[in-house]
């Protein structure tokens, strides 16, 4: 951070310090405040410029500095405040971005000037926090209450040309802003400074402020789900249409204080770390990613065209392959309308989507096209078969160096890779559903895979702006292998006397978007029928006088299966495990159907119902999760437990504010876990994922080793990781 003042025309530096604010935290403030003092007393001085270092702002305050309040120091506001009682106008020239407490002390200068690329926003209720240094005060005096409200909330971050008409900056510029906003401190000069000291403008009128206030907590409410920071953010700007701005600021500091020590604003932060902690994996040969890519995606139905618009997205050029002009049309029509409705979005962005340009974006028919790409996504329908006959073709016909990559969810990475003769780079990259939405990418390396193709994957992952996880390859990998035991559980739930409208209640009071049925719904119950009747677990393949109820010497649940057999697939044919308004309809309602069916099922096998109170659903579907995340771990399939919650946040809708399954499992006591882990399983001994995992029970045995330490407890880790 810089900080220049302005002597008549001539320009000196009075302190240079770090782009994060508190990366030296006390030193920073220290710095700012001390040249702010000595640029107030120097009567050569006539105004002052704030800048960042390297082209950026500031990020705001550390986030690990809020892990121990003791280095809190010297808090930003009374500095902010100290900026704007400045007698001399104080510039800020945002590059880069300006964030948090970046943007406070932007908020506390007298003028902003921004450069055309910049962004701003307050993110402190993505970690759980409120903007602490005023900023809740002063935004909303700057650019009105609505506005304010949505920023602070959400957290969004801004371009640059949004912020110019909101007036929460003054000018933008194209080329250099340090001059520009230097040739602002300069004209004005002299000019009076009170109209421009935010804390002294009212608030913004709004003809119909109360009912406003009203609509809009309740829409924070609802979407917050037991998320405490945007009710709380939402708190504090209303303090702000209510009190004088030093009220307001109490107000302000004392919600901060409330945030600050809740556990959801740990959970956030871990969060924010772990999601870069999983872009740091280690290989043993170091290799250099290629940075740009020609990529072919094959196959266009639901998950290929989200892949191609999000391919687009990120600026990478594509060639669009279908096996027939109708599924290409049909394909190619559906990106476009995907496409169009992402340029609607950017517009007034800084970026535009080029997707008519037949350089960026090609569909066609030939295979041979595919000569020339530096990397392949196939992303056909889920048949082993059928992958492995494309994958023997991109073989023959990719150039040597080309990447090949299978949009897979469950699918062995090696036996795909045995049908090419370059299996070292054969890659999974499992995609999320809708794919130009989701950020989650989980990269799944076969036994040949090489490491550069690992980090090609990676770098993938990141120009597309994509979370991307490096995991091992078993089937479902990390994220539906965990999956996997806590349907199992929802479904157990229904056998002995549950509903599903209530299982899904207690997940979704958890925080979850959507409990399980109704995400079996929206996904369509004939996906998992068709994955199960290819294990052989039902259907034709499943071997003559096996029981209704066991499998391969385990319990089984029949009921998906048994829905399935009677044409209920979810949303799509308008009823599953519960009905909707039409096929295709959204409104799930619970079906007295599925109740009727239910209790006669119980009847056919003799199963007595009880009822299962919320404690049951909720530790029996999530800790059987968690105790899989354990296994994964063990067996060296993922690289440590902040991958496990990446996952989980960006691609399986896990509650932000409780920091991911194995996060959640450490703060509610691995001992406890355990025990009631092995509580369910007495009960229900033919289930074995209710066993509790040989290293959970190894991390208890140790004395509850907090997260960070849980890997130094396995001898064995994945030289690819
Ligand atoms: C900035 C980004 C957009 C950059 O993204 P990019 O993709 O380019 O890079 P990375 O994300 O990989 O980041 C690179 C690197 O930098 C690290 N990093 C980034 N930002 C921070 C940060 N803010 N703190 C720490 N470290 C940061 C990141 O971890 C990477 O390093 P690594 O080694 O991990 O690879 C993007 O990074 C981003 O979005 N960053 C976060 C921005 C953000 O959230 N900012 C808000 C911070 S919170 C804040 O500013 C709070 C303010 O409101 C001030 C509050 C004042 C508090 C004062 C106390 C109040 C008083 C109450 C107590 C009263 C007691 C009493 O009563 O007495």
């Amino acid at each position: 951070r810089h900080l220049y003042t302005c002597t008549q025309n001539s320009l000196s530096l009075i302190i240079s310090v770090f782009v994060y604010i508190s990366t030296f935290y006390q030193a920073v403030l220290q710095a700012l405040e001390d040249g702010l003092k000595k640029a107030d007393a120097d009567p050569s001085v006539k105004a002052v410029m704030i800048c960042g270092e390297n082209g950026k702002f500031s990020a705001g305050a550390d986030i690990r500095g809020f892990s121990s309040p003791k280095t809190l120091g010297v808090a930003l506001g009374p500095i902010v405040s100290l900026i704007e009682s400045s007698e001399k106008p104080v510039v800020a020239a945002i590059e880069g971005v300006a964030l948090g407490g970046g943007l406070e002390v932007a908020l506390g200068c007298h003028y902003r000037v921004a450069h055309a690329k910049a962004r701003m926003g307050l993110p402190e209720v993505t970690i759980g926090l409120l903007p602490g240094a005023e900023g809740t005060q002063r935004l909303p005096r700057l650019i009105g209450v609505p506005a304010a409200l949505d920023m602070i909330t959400t957290g969004k971050h801004i371009p640059a040309t949004e912020a110019l008409k909101l007036g929460l900056v003054d000018e933008i510029v194209e080329e250099n802003t340090i001059e520009a906003a230097i040739r602002l401190a300069n004209k004005v000069i002299g000019q009076p400074l009170g109209p421009r000291r935010l804390s002294l403008k009212p608030v913004p009128k709004l003809p119909n402020m109360e009912a406003f206030l009203q609509e809009a907590q309740v829409k924070v409410k609802r979407q917050a789900r037991g998320f405490l920071a945007p009710e709380l953010c939402f708190q504090a700007v209303q303090a702000a249409t209510q009190r004088p701005f030093a009220e307001g600021v109490r107000r302000e500091r004392e919600l901060f204080q409330v945030l600050l020590s809740s556990g959801q604003a740990q959970a956030l932060q871990y969060a924010f770390f772990a999601e870069r902690a999983v872009h740091r994996w280690a290989t043993p040969a170091q290799p250099t990613a290629a940075s740009t890519f020609t990529v072919a995606g094959q196959g266009l139905g639901t998950m290929g065209q989200g892949i191609v618009t999000s391919l687009v997205k990120a600026n990478i050029p594509v060639v669009a392959l279908e096996q027939n002009l109708e599924y290409l049309n049909k394909g190619r029509k559906a990106v476009m309308v995907l496409l169009e409705r992402e340029a609607k979005k950017m517009e007034g962005g800084a970026q535009k989507l080029d997707f008519h340009n037949p350089a960026r974006l090609q569909f066609t028919v030939d295979f041979n096209l595919l000569h020339d790409v530096d990397l392949v996504i196939e992303a056909v329908f889920e048949n082993m078969a059928l992958k492995k006959e494309i994958f023997h073709k991109l073989s023959n016909i990719c150039k040597p160096g080309a990447l090949l990559c299978t949009n897979t969810s469950a699918l062995d990475i090696d036996e795909i890779a045995s049908a090419t003769s370059r299996p070292q780079q054969v890659i999974g990259t499992h995609f999320f559903s809708p794919a130009h939405v989701m950020r989650l990418l989980e990269i799944i390396y076969g036994r040949h895979t090489s490491p550069s193709a690992i980090a090609t994957a990676m770098q993938l992952a990141k120009d597309m702006k994509k979370v991307g996880v490096v995991v091992g390859n078993c089937f479902g990998f990390v994220g539906n292998r965990m999956m996997f035991p806590y349907v199992e559980q929802a479904v157990f739930l229904l056998e002995e006397g549950s509903r599903p409208e209530a299982v899904d209640q207690v997940l979704e009071d958890f925080g979850f978007k959507i409990g399980p049925f109704r995400m079996s719904d929206l996904a369509g119950l004939d996906v998992g029928w068709r994955s199960r009747k290819g294990q052989g677990l039902t259907g034709p393949s499943l071997p003559a006088g096996s029981s209704a109820r066991q499998r391969r010497g385990q319990r089984y649940s029949p009921l998906p299966d048994l829905l399935c057999e009677r044409g209920r697939f979810g949303q799509k044919t308008g009823k599953g495990w519960y009905q909707y308004e039409r096929a295709g309809g959204r409104t799930a309602t619970p079906d007295p159907w599925i109740h009727g069916f239910l209790s006669q099922y119980r009847d056919t096998h003799r199963i007595e119902t009880r009822y299962i109170d919320q404690e049951e659903i909720l530790e029996r579907c999530l800790f059987s999760l968690i105790n899989e995340g354990f296994a994964i771990l063990a067996e060296g399939i993922a690289s440590g437990p902040e991958h496990l919650d990446v996952i989980y946040l960006n691609g399986y809708g896990w509650p932000k504010h409780r920091g991911g399954p194995m996060f959640y499992a450490s703060t509610v006591g691995l001992p406890r876990v355990l025990a009631k882990l092995q509580k369910y399983s007495e009960a229900h001994p033919d289930v074995p994922k209710l066993r509790p995992s040989a290293f959970l029970k190894k991390l208890v045995a140790v004395g509850n080793a907090p997260l960070k330490e849980w890997m130094s407890y396995l001898s064995r880790q994945s030289p690819k990781l």
